[in-house]
Protein backbone atom coordinates (compact mmCIF):
# COMPACT_ATOMS: atom_id res chain seq x y z
CA UNK A 1 0.00 0.00 0.00
CA UNK A 2 1.05 3.61 -0.91
CA UNK A 3 1.64 5.58 2.12
CA UNK A 4 2.43 9.17 2.42
CA UNK A 5 4.21 9.92 5.71
CA UNK A 6 3.53 13.43 7.58
CA UNK A 7 5.21 12.48 10.74
CA UNK A 8 7.01 11.12 13.09
CA UNK A 9 5.95 8.86 16.32
CA UNK A 10 7.76 8.95 19.58
CA UNK A 11 9.23 5.69 18.85
CA UNK A 12 10.61 6.64 15.55
CA UNK A 13 7.91 5.53 12.96
CA UNK A 14 6.23 7.55 10.35
CA UNK A 15 2.83 8.21 10.69
CA UNK A 16 0.48 8.84 7.86
CA UNK A 17 -3.19 8.54 7.40
CA UNK A 18 -5.56 6.51 5.01
CA UNK A 19 -9.31 6.67 5.20
CA UNK A 20 -9.39 8.69 8.46
CA UNK A 21 -7.18 6.03 10.32
CA UNK A 22 -3.82 6.78 11.66
CA UNK A 23 -0.59 4.23 10.66
CA UNK A 24 2.74 3.47 12.06
CA UNK A 25 4.92 2.69 9.14
CA UNK A 26 8.63 1.45 10.32
CA UNK A 27 11.34 2.46 8.77
CA UNK A 28 9.80 5.59 7.16
CA UNK A 29 10.47 9.25 7.29
CA UNK A 30 8.24 12.51 7.24
CA UNK A 31 7.53 13.58 3.56
CA UNK A 32 8.63 10.44 2.13
CA UNK A 33 6.04 8.21 -0.28
CA UNK A 34 6.72 4.75 0.69
CA UNK A 35 5.35 1.22 -0.33
CA UNK A 36 4.64 -0.24 3.06
CA UNK A 37 2.89 -3.60 4.13
CA UNK A 38 0.42 -4.19 7.15
CA UNK A 39 1.81 -5.91 9.44
CA UNK A 40 -0.90 -5.64 12.10
CA UNK A 41 -4.34 -4.32 11.66
CA UNK A 42 -6.81 -2.49 15.01
CA UNK A 43 -9.46 -0.51 15.43
CA UNK A 44 -7.54 2.76 15.67
CA UNK A 45 -4.36 2.12 13.66
CA UNK A 46 -2.62 0.05 11.65
CA UNK A 47 0.76 -1.38 11.90
CA UNK A 48 3.11 -1.03 8.49
CA UNK A 49 6.72 -1.81 7.12
CA UNK A 50 8.11 -0.15 4.29
CA UNK A 51 8.77 -2.20 1.47
CA UNK A 52 9.98 0.40 -1.02
CA UNK A 53 10.66 4.05 -0.86
CA UNK A 54 9.61 6.15 -3.62
CA UNK A 55 10.40 9.58 -2.14
CA UNK A 56 13.01 9.54 -0.10
CA UNK A 57 13.41 12.69 2.64
CA UNK A 58 16.99 14.32 2.62
CA UNK A 59 16.96 12.94 6.13
CA UNK A 60 17.25 9.40 4.84
CA UNK A 61 20.53 7.13 5.17
CA UNK A 62 21.74 3.85 4.37
CA UNK A 63 21.67 2.25 7.29
CA UNK A 64 25.36 1.15 8.99
CA UNK A 65 24.32 -1.88 9.90
CA UNK A 66 23.16 -4.64 7.67
CA UNK A 67 20.57 -5.92 10.25
CA UNK A 68 18.99 -2.40 11.00
CA UNK A 69 15.15 -3.88 9.49
CA UNK A 70 15.21 -6.76 11.64
CA UNK A 71 16.81 -5.84 14.86
CA UNK A 72 14.87 -3.75 17.24
CA UNK A 73 18.35 -2.83 18.89
CA UNK A 74 18.03 0.18 16.70
CA UNK A 75 14.93 2.03 15.57
CA UNK A 76 16.48 5.08 13.64
CA UNK A 77 19.34 4.01 11.48
CA UNK A 78 17.67 5.08 8.66
CA UNK A 79 17.75 8.82 9.53
CA UNK A 80 21.25 10.91 9.02
CA UNK A 81 23.23 12.05 12.45
CA UNK A 82 21.55 15.58 11.68
CA UNK A 83 17.85 13.81 11.36
CA UNK A 84 18.06 12.05 14.46
CA UNK A 85 18.78 14.58 16.47
CA UNK A 86 16.08 17.49 15.09
CA UNK A 87 13.85 14.23 15.96
CA UNK A 88 15.12 13.92 20.08
CA UNK A 89 14.61 17.92 20.47
CA UNK A 90 11.49 17.96 18.59
CA UNK A 91 10.55 15.02 21.33
CA UNK A 92 12.09 16.93 24.09
CA UNK A 93 10.00 20.49 22.90
CA UNK A 94 6.77 18.47 22.77
CA UNK A 95 6.95 16.93 25.59
CA UNK A 96 7.97 20.06 27.84
CA UNK A 97 4.53 21.99 25.88
CA UNK A 98 2.40 18.95 26.38
CA UNK A 99 3.14 17.64 30.39
CA UNK A 100 4.35 20.29 32.07
CA UNK A 101 3.33 23.47 29.33
CA UNK A 102 6.89 25.21 29.91
CA UNK A 103 9.35 26.06 27.39
CA UNK A 104 13.01 26.63 28.53
CA UNK A 105 14.34 30.29 28.30
CA UNK A 106 17.67 29.02 25.97
CA UNK A 107 18.36 25.72 24.03
CA UNK A 108 21.44 24.43 24.05
CA UNK A 109 23.27 23.03 21.45
CA UNK A 110 23.08 19.32 21.34
CA UNK A 111 25.46 17.03 22.78
CA UNK A 112 27.36 14.69 19.86
CA UNK A 113 30.32 12.73 19.02
CA UNK A 114 31.92 12.53 15.92
CA UNK A 115 31.87 8.79 15.67
CA UNK A 116 27.66 7.76 16.00
CA UNK A 117 28.83 3.70 16.18
CA UNK A 118 30.84 1.42 18.58
CA UNK A 119 29.74 3.45 21.51
CA UNK A 120 27.66 1.32 23.25
CA UNK A 121 29.89 -0.09 26.87
CA UNK A 122 26.92 -1.95 28.66
CA UNK A 123 24.39 -4.18 27.38
CA UNK A 124 22.57 -7.20 28.05
CA UNK A 125 22.39 -9.73 24.92
CA UNK A 126 19.68 -12.14 24.86
CA UNK A 127 20.58 -16.12 23.78
CA UNK A 128 18.58 -18.77 22.18
CA UNK A 129 19.40 -21.85 20.88
CA UNK A 130 17.10 -22.40 17.97
CA UNK A 131 16.64 -25.85 17.21
CA UNK A 132 15.50 -25.86 13.72
CA UNK A 133 18.52 -24.18 12.87
CA UNK A 134 20.78 -26.14 15.36
CA UNK A 135 22.53 -22.28 16.31
CA UNK A 136 22.82 -20.73 19.15
CA UNK A 137 21.86 -16.82 18.46
CA UNK A 138 23.14 -13.83 20.73
CA UNK A 139 22.10 -10.26 20.00
CA UNK A 140 18.65 -7.79 20.66
CA UNK A 141 15.20 -8.99 19.93
CA UNK A 142 13.81 -8.22 16.71
CA UNK A 143 11.32 -5.52 15.93
CA UNK A 144 8.16 -5.68 17.63
CA UNK A 145 8.20 -9.87 18.40
CA UNK A 146 10.03 -11.73 21.33
CA UNK A 147 12.63 -13.88 18.80
CA UNK A 148 16.10 -12.99 18.90
CA UNK A 149 17.62 -11.43 15.51
CA UNK A 150 20.08 -13.50 13.71
CA UNK A 151 23.08 -11.40 13.87
CA UNK A 152 27.36 -11.90 13.27
CA UNK A 153 28.38 -8.44 14.54
CA UNK A 154 26.71 -5.80 16.41
CA UNK A 155 28.23 -1.79 15.03
CA UNK A 156 26.93 -0.14 17.80
CA UNK A 157 28.46 -2.18 20.60
CA UNK A 158 32.09 -1.48 22.01
CA UNK A 159 33.91 -2.89 19.12
CA UNK A 160 35.48 -5.62 21.74
CA UNK A 161 32.46 -6.66 21.91
CA UNK A 162 30.74 -5.95 18.84
CA UNK A 163 32.71 -7.50 16.55
CA UNK A 164 32.94 -11.07 19.02
CA UNK A 165 28.90 -11.62 18.15
CA UNK A 166 30.31 -14.56 15.81
CA UNK A 167 32.86 -16.31 17.85
CA UNK A 168 30.41 -16.23 20.86
CA UNK A 169 27.59 -17.68 19.28
CA UNK A 170 30.05 -20.56 18.00
CA UNK A 171 31.60 -20.90 21.20
CA UNK A 172 28.26 -20.73 22.87
CA UNK A 173 27.16 -23.50 20.11
CA UNK A 174 30.04 -25.51 21.53
CA UNK A 175 28.97 -25.35 25.45
CA UNK A 176 27.49 -28.82 26.97
CA UNK A 177 24.85 -26.04 28.75
CA UNK A 178 24.15 -23.79 25.81
CA UNK A 179 20.29 -24.55 26.60
CA UNK A 180 20.60 -23.07 30.18
CA UNK A 181 22.28 -19.38 29.17
CA UNK A 182 19.43 -16.83 29.13
CA UNK A 183 21.73 -14.18 28.81
CA UNK A 184 25.25 -12.58 28.50
CA UNK A 185 25.97 -9.29 30.16
CA UNK A 186 28.49 -6.94 28.78
CA UNK A 187 30.00 -4.40 30.37
CA UNK A 188 33.17 -2.29 28.77
CA UNK A 189 35.69 -0.26 30.79
CA UNK A 190 38.34 1.69 28.55
CA UNK A 191 41.04 -1.05 29.32
CA UNK A 192 39.40 -4.11 30.10
CA UNK A 193 36.07 -5.74 28.43
CA UNK A 194 34.04 -8.37 30.33
CA UNK A 195 31.20 -10.85 29.25
CA UNK A 196 29.06 -11.84 32.45
CA UNK A 197 27.50 -15.49 31.52
CA UNK A 198 24.33 -15.65 33.66
CA UNK A 199 23.02 -18.77 34.87
CA UNK A 200 25.90 -20.63 35.18
CA UNK A 201 26.16 -22.56 38.29
CA UNK A 202 26.68 -26.14 37.70
CA UNK A 203 29.16 -26.12 34.98
CA UNK A 204 31.11 -28.62 33.45
CA UNK A 205 35.13 -28.89 33.55
CA UNK A 206 34.97 -28.64 29.68
CA UNK A 207 32.13 -25.96 29.65
CA UNK A 208 34.83 -23.54 31.94
CA UNK A 209 37.71 -24.44 29.72
CA UNK A 210 36.08 -23.18 26.52
CA UNK A 211 34.81 -19.96 28.56
CA UNK A 212 38.24 -19.57 29.92
CA UNK A 213 39.55 -20.56 26.39
CA UNK A 214 37.58 -18.03 24.67
CA UNK A 215 38.27 -14.89 27.17
CA UNK A 216 42.29 -15.73 25.81
CA UNK A 217 41.35 -15.91 22.39
CA UNK A 218 39.28 -12.38 22.33
CA UNK A 219 41.27 -10.53 25.04
CA UNK A 220 38.01 -10.22 27.26
CA UNK A 221 37.34 -11.45 31.24
CA UNK A 222 35.01 -13.67 31.69
CA UNK A 223 32.54 -13.82 34.29
CA UNK A 224 29.69 -16.32 35.99
CA UNK A 225 27.03 -14.97 37.77
CA UNK A 226 25.20 -17.74 39.30
CA UNK A 227 21.49 -18.33 39.14
CA UNK A 228 20.00 -16.44 41.89
CA UNK A 229 22.29 -14.45 44.17
CA UNK A 230 23.48 -11.14 42.90
CA UNK A 231 27.00 -11.61 42.62
CA UNK A 232 29.51 -12.29 39.83
CA UNK A 233 33.01 -14.21 40.15
CA UNK A 234 35.50 -14.11 37.22
CA UNK A 235 36.95 -17.41 35.93
CA UNK A 236 39.29 -15.42 33.50
CA UNK A 237 42.01 -14.37 34.23
CA UNK A 238 42.24 -16.14 37.74
CA UNK A 239 41.96 -13.44 39.98
CA UNK A 240 44.15 -14.77 43.35
CA UNK A 241 41.66 -14.53 46.19
CA UNK A 242 39.81 -11.48 46.57
CA UNK A 243 38.76 -9.76 42.70
CA UNK A 244 41.59 -6.79 43.46
CA UNK A 245 40.97 -5.81 39.33
CA UNK A 246 38.05 -4.18 38.57
CA UNK A 247 36.65 -2.12 35.73
CA UNK A 248 37.37 1.62 35.49
CA UNK A 249 37.11 4.80 33.50
CA UNK A 250 38.65 8.02 33.21
CA UNK A 251 37.67 11.39 33.50
CA UNK A 252 40.63 13.19 32.84
CA UNK A 253 39.65 16.55 32.77
CA UNK A 254 38.91 16.46 36.38
CA UNK A 255 41.99 13.81 36.86
CA UNK A 256 39.51 11.14 38.06
CA UNK A 257 39.54 7.11 37.49
CA UNK A 258 35.98 5.79 38.24
CA UNK A 259 36.18 1.64 39.47
CA UNK A 260 33.29 -0.25 38.76
CA UNK A 261 31.94 -3.71 38.85
CA UNK A 262 30.75 -5.28 36.00
CA UNK A 263 26.58 -5.17 37.24
CA UNK A 264 27.33 -1.80 38.41
CA UNK A 265 25.02 1.21 36.53
CA UNK A 266 27.36 2.96 34.24
CA UNK A 267 26.50 5.38 31.55
CA UNK A 268 27.18 3.52 28.27
CA UNK A 269 28.59 6.22 26.11
CA UNK A 270 31.89 7.45 27.52
CA UNK A 271 32.62 9.96 25.23
CA UNK A 272 29.33 11.77 25.89
CA UNK A 273 29.47 10.68 29.40
CA UNK A 274 32.57 13.21 29.86
CA UNK A 275 31.25 15.72 27.83
CA UNK A 276 27.85 15.42 29.95
CA UNK A 277 29.67 15.75 33.27
CA UNK A 278 31.79 18.81 32.07
CA UNK A 279 28.32 20.77 31.21
CA UNK A 280 26.94 19.72 34.75
CA UNK A 281 29.63 20.93 36.08
CA UNK A 282 30.24 23.91 34.18
CA UNK A 283 26.47 24.91 34.54
CA UNK A 284 26.56 24.28 38.74
CA UNK A 285 29.70 26.58 38.84
CA UNK A 286 30.37 25.07 42.60
CA UNK A 287 32.48 27.77 44.52
CA UNK A 288 34.54 26.75 47.48
CA UNK A 289 32.60 26.46 50.20
CA UNK A 290 29.33 25.74 48.51
CA UNK A 291 26.90 22.78 50.11
CA UNK A 292 26.52 20.50 46.69
CA UNK A 293 24.35 17.68 46.63
CA UNK A 294 24.01 14.63 43.53
CA UNK A 295 20.89 13.23 43.86
CA UNK A 296 20.66 9.48 42.17
CA UNK A 297 24.59 9.48 42.08
CA UNK A 298 25.31 6.07 41.45
CA UNK A 299 29.48 5.42 41.77
CA UNK A 300 29.69 9.02 41.87
CA UNK A 301 29.78 10.22 38.50
CA UNK A 302 29.45 13.66 39.28
CA UNK A 303 29.89 13.65 42.32
CA UNK A 304 33.35 13.02 42.35
CA UNK A 305 33.45 15.95 39.51
CA UNK A 306 31.49 18.23 41.54
CA UNK A 307 33.83 17.30 44.40
CA UNK A 308 36.99 18.61 42.54
CA UNK A 309 35.51 21.99 42.45
CA UNK A 310 35.66 22.65 46.33
CA UNK A 311 32.20 22.95 48.48
CA UNK A 312 30.84 20.11 50.38
CA UNK A 313 29.73 17.57 48.37
CA UNK A 314 26.59 14.95 49.55
CA UNK A 315 25.65 11.60 47.17
CA UNK A 316 22.29 9.97 48.26
CA UNK A 317 21.99 6.66 46.18
CA UNK A 318 19.15 3.76 46.82
CA UNK A 319 21.32 0.95 46.07
CA UNK A 320 23.87 -0.09 48.76
CA UNK A 321 26.50 -1.77 46.96
CA UNK A 322 26.95 1.54 44.57
CA UNK A 323 26.93 3.77 47.43
CA UNK A 324 29.98 1.72 49.02
CA UNK A 325 31.39 2.48 45.14
CA UNK A 326 30.93 5.75 45.82
CA UNK A 327 32.83 5.61 48.56
CA UNK A 328 35.22 3.32 47.71
CA UNK A 329 35.63 6.11 44.65
CA UNK A 330 35.93 8.82 47.05
CA UNK A 331 38.99 6.88 48.67
CA UNK A 332 40.65 6.06 45.84
CA UNK A 333 40.92 9.37 44.38
CA UNK A 334 41.65 11.42 47.28
CA UNK A 335 38.58 13.27 47.77
CA UNK A 336 37.42 14.08 51.49
CA UNK A 337 35.15 16.92 50.89
CA UNK A 338 32.39 14.10 49.69
CA UNK A 339 29.97 11.51 51.86
CA UNK A 340 28.16 9.47 50.34
CA UNK A 341 24.45 8.13 51.65
CA UNK A 342 21.91 5.20 50.94
CA UNK A 343 18.20 6.45 51.02
CA UNK A 344 15.00 5.17 48.79
CA UNK A 345 14.80 8.52 46.77
CA UNK A 346 10.86 7.67 46.09
CA UNK A 347 10.38 6.71 49.98
CA UNK A 348 10.45 9.72 52.47
CA UNK A 349 14.19 10.68 53.09
CA UNK A 350 13.00 13.33 55.39
CA UNK A 351 14.24 12.43 58.60
CA UNK A 352 17.72 11.73 57.02
CA UNK A 353 20.49 13.63 58.17
CA UNK A 354 21.72 14.89 55.57
CA UNK A 355 18.30 16.07 54.25
CA UNK A 356 18.05 18.47 57.04
CA UNK A 357 20.47 20.81 55.83
CA UNK A 358 20.76 23.47 52.98
CA UNK A 359 22.39 22.85 49.32
CA UNK A 360 23.55 25.82 47.10
CA UNK A 361 23.40 23.64 43.91
CA UNK A 362 21.95 20.26 43.29
CA UNK A 363 22.50 17.40 40.59
CA UNK A 364 19.70 15.25 40.09
CA UNK A 365 20.05 12.37 37.02
CA UNK A 366 16.73 9.87 38.14
CA UNK A 367 16.04 6.88 36.75
CA UNK A 368 13.14 6.82 33.77
CA UNK A 369 10.35 6.97 36.30
CA UNK A 370 12.05 10.63 37.23
CA UNK A 371 11.76 12.56 40.12
CA UNK A 372 8.58 14.00 40.89
CA UNK A 373 8.20 13.46 44.52
CA UNK A 374 11.79 14.57 45.38
CA UNK A 375 11.34 17.78 42.94
CA UNK A 376 8.03 19.22 45.61
CA UNK A 377 10.75 18.82 48.48
CA UNK A 378 14.07 20.26 46.83
CA UNK A 379 12.61 23.68 46.69
CA UNK A 380 12.99 23.03 50.42
CA UNK A 381 16.65 22.66 50.02
CA UNK A 382 16.94 26.69 48.53
CA UNK A 383 19.48 25.58 45.79
CA UNK A 384 20.22 28.61 43.83
CA UNK A 385 21.06 26.59 40.62
CA UNK A 386 19.71 22.93 39.69
CA UNK A 387 21.15 20.60 36.92
CA UNK A 388 18.46 17.72 35.91
CA UNK A 389 20.03 14.87 33.66
CA UNK A 390 17.26 12.82 32.55
CA UNK A 391 16.63 9.75 30.01
CA UNK A 392 13.20 10.29 29.59
CA UNK A 393 11.76 13.43 28.44
CA UNK A 394 8.28 12.80 29.66
CA UNK A 395 9.11 12.14 33.37
CA UNK A 396 11.92 15.37 32.66
CA UNK A 397 8.83 17.65 31.56
CA UNK A 398 6.46 16.59 33.96
CA UNK A 399 8.85 17.26 37.07
CA UNK A 400 10.32 20.64 35.55
CA UNK A 401 6.55 21.55 35.47
CA UNK A 402 6.60 21.19 39.23
CA UNK A 403 10.32 22.81 39.60
CA UNK A 404 9.03 26.00 37.92
CA UNK A 405 5.50 26.03 39.82
CA UNK A 406 8.02 25.98 42.87
CA UNK A 407 9.81 29.38 42.20
CA UNK A 408 12.23 27.73 39.82
CA UNK A 409 12.87 29.02 35.92
CA UNK A 410 13.98 26.66 33.15
CA UNK A 411 17.05 28.41 32.15
CA UNK A 412 18.29 26.11 29.43
CA UNK A 413 17.85 22.61 27.88
CA UNK A 414 18.71 20.31 25.25
CA UNK A 415 19.63 16.60 23.59
CA UNK A 416 22.81 14.36 24.59
CA UNK A 417 23.06 12.16 22.34
CA UNK A 418 23.82 9.02 24.56
CA UNK A 419 22.56 6.28 22.36
CA UNK A 420 23.07 7.17 18.58
CA UNK A 421 20.09 5.32 16.62
CA UNK A 422 18.08 4.66 18.50
CA UNK A 423 15.26 6.60 20.22
CA UNK A 424 16.36 7.07 23.59
CA UNK A 425 16.43 10.50 24.63
CA UNK A 426 18.73 11.84 27.07
CA UNK A 427 18.45 15.39 28.35
CA UNK A 428 20.31 17.79 30.34
CA UNK A 429 18.58 20.96 32.14
CA UNK A 430 19.45 23.71 34.31
CA UNK A 431 16.82 25.90 37.05
CA UNK A 432 17.25 28.27 38.60
CA UNK A 433 15.98 29.73 41.63
CA UNK A 434 13.71 32.54 40.91
CA UNK A 435 14.70 36.06 42.29
CA UNK A 436 11.49 38.33 41.31
C1 LIG B 1 20.36 7.13 35.74
S1 LIG B 1 21.26 6.34 37.07
C2 LIG B 1 22.40 7.62 37.44
C3 LIG B 1 23.65 7.22 38.16
C4 LIG B 1 24.79 8.24 38.22
N1 LIG B 1 24.31 9.61 38.38
C5 LIG B 1 25.69 8.13 37.02
O1 LIG B 1 25.78 9.10 36.23
O2 LIG B 1 26.33 7.09 36.84
C6 LIG B 1 20.09 6.36 38.33
C7 LIG B 1 20.53 5.87 39.67
O3 LIG B 1 19.40 5.95 40.55
C8 LIG B 1 19.44 4.87 41.47
N2 LIG B 1 18.07 4.69 41.96
C9 LIG B 1 17.02 4.11 41.31
N3 LIG B 1 15.90 4.16 42.09
C10 LIG B 1 16.26 4.80 43.24
C11 LIG B 1 15.55 5.17 44.41
N4 LIG B 1 14.26 4.88 44.56
N5 LIG B 1 16.22 5.82 45.38
C12 LIG B 1 17.52 6.14 45.25
N6 LIG B 1 18.24 5.80 44.17
C13 LIG B 1 17.63 5.14 43.15
C14 LIG B 1 19.99 3.73 40.66
O4 LIG B 1 20.58 2.76 41.52
C15 LIG B 1 21.02 4.43 39.77
O5 LIG B 1 22.29 4.44 40.35
S1 LIG C 1 21.63 -3.26 17.87
FE1 LIG C 1 23.41 -3.82 16.64
S2 LIG C 1 22.69 -5.46 15.31
FE2 LIG C 1 20.88 -4.42 16.10
S3 LIG C 1 20.37 -2.86 14.55
FE3 LIG C 1 21.67 -1.88 16.09
S4 LIG C 1 23.75 -2.09 15.24
FE4 LIG C 1 22.47 -3.54 14.16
Amino acid sequence: MRCEIETLSHDGRGIARQDGKTQFVDGALPGETVMAKVVSSRSKFDELRTEEVLDAAPGRQTPPCEFADLCGGCSLQHMSGDAQIEFKENTLREHFAHFGGIEPEEWIAPLRSEESLGYRRKARLGVRYVKARESVLVGFREKRNSFLTDIDRCVVLDPRIGERILPLRNMLHDLEAYSRIPQVEIACGDDVAVMVFRNMDELSVGDREKLIAFGQAHELHIYLQPKGPDTVHRIWPESAGRDEERLSYRLDEFDLTMRFHPMDFTQVNAGINRAMVHRAVEWLDVQPGERVLDLFCGLGNFTLPLATRGGQVVGVEGDETMVVRGRENAELNGLDNVAFHGADLHGDFTGQSWAKEGFDKILIDPPRSGAEEICKYLTAFGAQKIVYVSCNPATLARDAGVMVRNGYRLVRAGVMDMFPHTTHVESIALFEKDSG
